[in-house]
């Protein structure tokens, strides 16, 4: 086959950060390639490069065009996708006030006299949407959607273009399993006829099953090319770091199940955060039964209806409770409420009815700080919308919302602000390690662990609210995420975790509710559940009704 894709010797530095080094990359037409590496490495400066975002500092960059490479090396991104390369962001693109279909046909409007022809548009996307089986609510403005659908809507747009090569940066991370599957028929569709895709994913899992090669980034450098048949996710995870990595790959496992070692590791993890003696006296134990009656419930959420602008009921009366020391997954597919009941405990959203009480306390009347102060953590779904602000340093990100907490008389306390900073990076490996740097200036997978070590360290809290907790980050943070969560729940903190990989939900749950249009259509204990029971719940097959 020939190629589509060569690019050689390239390198990129924003400022001092060296974000690639002689990066090179070759994907032949047709093929499904896979580009991974560790949060930083340098992967989707690489591919925005070829997306024409920006010219590489040296090297060349070359895309079949017609049939013949050419080298168009710091082209433009109107000349990319006039070119037939399309490319789907970690972090999205879209414009909020426009309406799916809006924003799916925008550069490529349907007129109708001077005025879009909206009918169309609609009609077009949905027609599209049916045949791609990636559902969007094609009339609603972008604003009101939320992360998973968000990112359908990006998917469907480069495909809407006729891209003839898809880039897709961490496409599936907040895609549910029958949605990925869907995905992976349309790209193999799309290199059936002779596309090419470029698949970034940290899900090695998913290299494994859809790619046919692989590259790997290290330290902006490539590393390695191979060909998917002849690897296993363990020796990927071994050239992404570059040493051997002792992965906890069997990540479908139960808590239960689960070896003594991954359990180790959380433990060794947590004391270089907390200190040995704090992790002494923490309870080592990661059997859980499920919530029935073991004391007061830290988190108690009856009744809950919570409107959108969509509908009234988004959430339909929704009830439960966390124990102390109990996660409590919830599944799904993206936007069957998850994002509103997770707002509305959190004081983000207004509920039309219903009642949210932290450890016995009433919150209705609270707002987002107050229930903070209350002991309320919250990891947000969407980093940039909730969870920072892009253009303050890292150091105050680590901070945000505690502000009050790093004061001395009428000013904020400079010292204490950079020594928490300077733990925090060290303990979740924020790269670079650097309190000074906006955090516009991290890659997606960095940014996502300064939200993470804020709202699990930075505080003291008894209910965390984690929403897509390892969205868009590394193999190894994950399982340092994981580790994390397990610890909370060990020393007595209630979970609630939402997240669209059904994997993570039935590794870390001692409990999981299956949310399907705005209310639970089941709830098992973990010994119960599987991806196989809880499938058919997830798409409206089977439901119980449970509240
Ligand atoms: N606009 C920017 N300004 C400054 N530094 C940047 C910018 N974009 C990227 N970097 C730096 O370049 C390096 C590579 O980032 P990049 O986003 O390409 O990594 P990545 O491999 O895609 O990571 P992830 O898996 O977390 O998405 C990082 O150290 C990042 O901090």
């Amino acid at each position: 086959m020939a190629l589509s894709i060569r690019v050689s010797g390239v390198a990129k530095a924003f400022g001092p950060v060296q974000a690639n080094g002689d990066a090179s990359l070759e994907v032949e037409a047709g093929e499904i390639h896979a580009l991974v590496g560790e949060n930083g490495a340098g992967k989707s400066t690489l591919m925005r490069m070829l997306a024409g975002m920006f010219a590489p500092d040296a090297g060349t960059i070359e895309v079949a065009v017609d049939g013949a490479l050419r080298d168009v090396t710091g082209w433009s991104t109107a000349e990319a996708i006039a070119a037939g390369v399309g490319m789907v962001h970690q972090h999205f693109m879209l414009v909020p006030p426009l309406t799916v279909a809006e924003n799916v046909v925008l550069g490529r409007e349907l007129t109708k006299g001077w005025a879009l022809d909206r009918k169309r548009a609609v009609a077009e996307v949905c027609a599209l949407s049916e045949r791609t089986g990636l559902t969007v609510p094609a009339e609603r403005p972008v604003s009101e959607l939320s992360v998973g659908e968000a990112q359908r809507v990006e998917i469907l747009k480069v495909l809407y273009r006729g891209a003839k090569i898809l880039i897709l940066d961490e496409p599936t991370a907040v895609l549910s399993p029958p949605e990925v599957r869907e995905l992976w028929r349309v790209l193999r569709g799309l290199t059936a006829g002779g596309g090419t895709v470029v698949l970034i994913t940290h899900k090695l899992d998913e290299v494994v099953e859809i790619s046919d090669t692989i590259t790997v980034m290290r330290a902006g450098r490539t590393v390695e090319r191979i060909r998917t048949k002849d690897t296993t996710p363990r020796d990927i995870a071994k050239a992404m770091v570059g040493r051997d990595v002792n992965l906890a790959l069997d990540h479908l496992a139960a808590p239960s199940e689960r070896g003594a070692e991954s359990v180790e590791r959380g433990a060794d993890d947590a004391s270089a955060l907390l200190g040995a003696s704090a992790m002494e006296s923490a309870p080592r134990s990661t059997l859980h039964a499920p919530r029935s009656g073991s004391g007061p419930a830290a988190l108690v959420v009856r009744d809950l209806v919570v409107p959108s602008a969509r509908r009234p009921n988004e959430v339909d009366g929704v009830s439960f409770d966390v124990s102390p020391g109990e996660i409590f997954g919830i599944a799904g597919v993206e936007g069957n409420g998850q994002t509103e009941l997770i707002e509305a405990i959190a004081g983000l959203a207004q509920p039309a009815s219903g009642r949210v009480a932290l450890g016995g306390q009433d919150v209705g009347a609270l707002g987002v700080r107050e229930r903070a102060d209350t002991g309320l953590s919250h990891v947000p779904e969407d980093r940039h919308r909730r969870g920072l602000v892009l253009d303050y340093t890292v150091g105050d990100n680590l901070i945000l919302g505690l502000q009050h907490r790093f004061t001395r008389g009428a000013s904020l306390d400079a010292p204490r602000i950079d020594d928490n900073a300077r733990r925090q990076i060290a303990a979740f490996d924020i790269r670079p390690a650097d309190a000074a740097l906006p955090a516009r200036a991290l890659s997606g997978g960095n940014q996502q662990k300064i939200v993470v070590a804020r709202e699990m360290t930075g505080r003291d809290y008894r209910v965390l609210l984690a929403a897509q907790p390892t969205r868009g980050v590394d193999v190894g943070a994950i399982e340092f995420i994981h580790a994390q969560l397990r610890r909370a729940r060990d020393e007595g903190k209630a979970i609630v975790l939402v997240s669209a990989d059904l994997a993570e939900i039935l590794a870390l749950s001692d409990r999981i509710a299956v949310m399907y249009r705005g209310r639970f259509a089941t709830v098992l204990p973990r010994g119960e559940a599987s991806a196989e029971i809880l499938g058919p719940y997830m798409t409206g097959a089977a439901s119980e009704r449970v509240a």
